[in-house]
């Protein structure tokens, strides 16, 4: 068995046979995320605030705990079990290199990232390394893990982030080269530049610094603004061999604030449909191979939404199958986002009646209520505190200030109250968190850990069985 490389609009083997990469990502892990593990804010406050409150060692010893339970063999066993073929893992930085001693490889960073590499590639699973959070981070999210909003933010304007981002890339390549049930390297997540030409030319260095040491690994980009855009790549992809294009190709029907709801109707098929075409035009337009890197609705969830749970589930699943369709007829690559979280957008999830959901029903009921985590947050409860804030804005600019990237993307009317819950007020929430760990011995925090074991989780039932399905599907095709 040889690596997998790119070749056209195809992935192959060393036989020159097509493989189409299907699986989903391991968000939340190595890369916490505020809606996937459970927490306010960013990985980075959490951590601080969790150490601030029982202390370096206890903290580091329940993020040990976690990391280890979150992906075990049970994982790697069920995954495959549907008929999956790939794990998206994304990382944080932080894991590999402190910022108060940049440029020195913490070799602990390896320990879990080897092991679940390992335990995918004994069940025949393919790897993707996905850099989720960059140093100075590369877009406006909680998920680049910096705090801010900013599109045009450190990792942009100064070299020096983007030159540890490429010694980072180095120190990974040389690591990995070789390995075989890695499929390629994901070297940034959804970069938000917005210039536009920035992203390419760190591109073009990251492509060259990542060759010089290895070259087999196929290279997998992100499109700017979320993966979403490359109409700015213009002939760029001449200058890289062995790469694929990733996009992000998230519906708007599969959230709370879809426009109404998806029936099915052909002009929501079209509108599905465009938005997909859309983002890899690009890539189609010179025969260049394209992997939806996330996508994927959120569910509703009993303790929140109650008697219209089901209703709504039976909804989300209606455009997953239908997205499904669009892909496979193209013989899409893709990896839906998520493999496992707290409930929200899992193929695997944290049970109500664990240990870690048990100590924080209270809190993270308010954390909903508040709609602290922008991602798939239903503003009802708060709209009206918000609200004035958007008038504001919308009496005191003038239309023509209004559109800042990433507009439209992101519109006004969600950008004032989204910053506000997500930024300021989770800020608020972060020792409220920390603080339910006072007081816990080692035992209790494994205990709280181990709540993310494979084990002790539900299962999306709905969920994996189209994805099964449609993995068969494609492999019968
Ligand atoms: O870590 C992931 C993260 O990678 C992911 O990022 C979001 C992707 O979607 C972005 O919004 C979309 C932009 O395009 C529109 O057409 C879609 O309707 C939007 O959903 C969003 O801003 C990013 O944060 O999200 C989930 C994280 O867990």
């Amino acid at each position: 068995m040889s690596l997998l490389k790119i070749s056209g609009t195809k992935i192959v083997d060393e036989k020159g046979e097509e493989v189409i990469l299907r699986g989903a990502g391991l968000g939340g892990w190595m890369n916490m995320e505020n809606f996937i593990s459970g927490y306010p804010g960013c990985e980075y406050q959490i951590r601080a605030a969790l150490a601030e409150t029982i202390g370096t060692e206890k903290s580091e010893f329940f993020f040990d705990k976690f990391l280890e339970y979150f992906f075990q063999e049970s994982d790697a066993k069920f995954f495959s079990s549907l008929g999956l073929n790939c794990i998206r893992l994304p990382f944080n930085y932080r894991h590999f290199e402190d910022d108060m001693n940049p440029r020195v490889l913490k070799q602990s960073g390896f320990k879990h990232l080897d092991r679940v590499i390992d335990l995918c590639a004994q069940y025949n699973i393919y790897t993707i390394l996905d850099l989720h959070t960059a140093p100075g981070g590369q877009n406006t999210d909680w998920h680049s893990d910096h705090g801010g909003h900013i599109a045009n933010c450190k990792f942009w304007n100064h070299k020096d982030f983007q030159d540890r981002t490429i010694w980072l890339w180095e120190e990974l390549a040389a690591h990995y080269k070789g390995n075989k049930w890695i499929a390629g390297y994901n070297p940034l997540n959804e970069p938000t530049d917005p210039y536009h030409i920035r992203v390419i030319a760190f591109y073009d260095r990251v492509y060259t610094a990542i060759r010089a040491v290895d070259s087999e690994h196929a290279i997998f980009f992100d499109g700017n603004t979320f993966a979403s855009d490359f109409s700015h790549f213009g002939n760029s992809h001449k200058k890289w061999e062995n790469t694929a294009y990733s996009i992000h190709d998230y519906s708007t029907f599969g959230f709370p604030a879809a426009p109404e709801d998806y029936i099915g109707a052909e002009s929501q098929q079209r509108r599905l449909r465009r938005s997909y075409e859309k983002k890899r035009e690009w890539m189609d337009a010179r025969g260049l191979c394209v992997w939806n890197g996330e996508w994927g609705p959120v569910y509703a969830r009993q303790q929140y939404e109650g008697e219209a749970t089901e209703k709504i589930n039976e909804i989300r699943y209606h455009v997953l199958k239908d997205q499904l369709s669009i892909y496979n007829k193209d013989r899409l690559s893709w990896s839906i986002w998520l493999y496992k979280d707290i409930g929200f957008q899992g193929m695997v999830y944290v049970s109500t009646k664990s240990a870690y959901m048990t100590k924080f029903a209270e809190f993270l009921a308010k954390k909903h209520r508040l709609a602290v985590d922008a991602w798939g947050a239903d503003i009802s409860a708060v709209q009206h505190v918000y609200q004035p804030l958007t008038n504001h804005v919308l009496e005191e600019i003038s239309e023509q200030f209004r559109d800042l990237y990433p507009a439209p993307v992101w519109k006004l009317s969600d950008r004032v109250g989204r910053l506000a819950r997500n930024i300021l007020v989770a800020e608020f929430l972060v020792k409220e968190w920390a603080a339910h760990f006072v007081g816990m011995d080692e035992t209790q925090l494994d205990e709280l850990a181990k709540s993310f074991l494979y084990e002790e989780c539900e299962k999306r039932e709905g969920l994996n069985k189209i994805l099964t399905d449609n993995a068969t599907l494609v492999k019968e095709g």
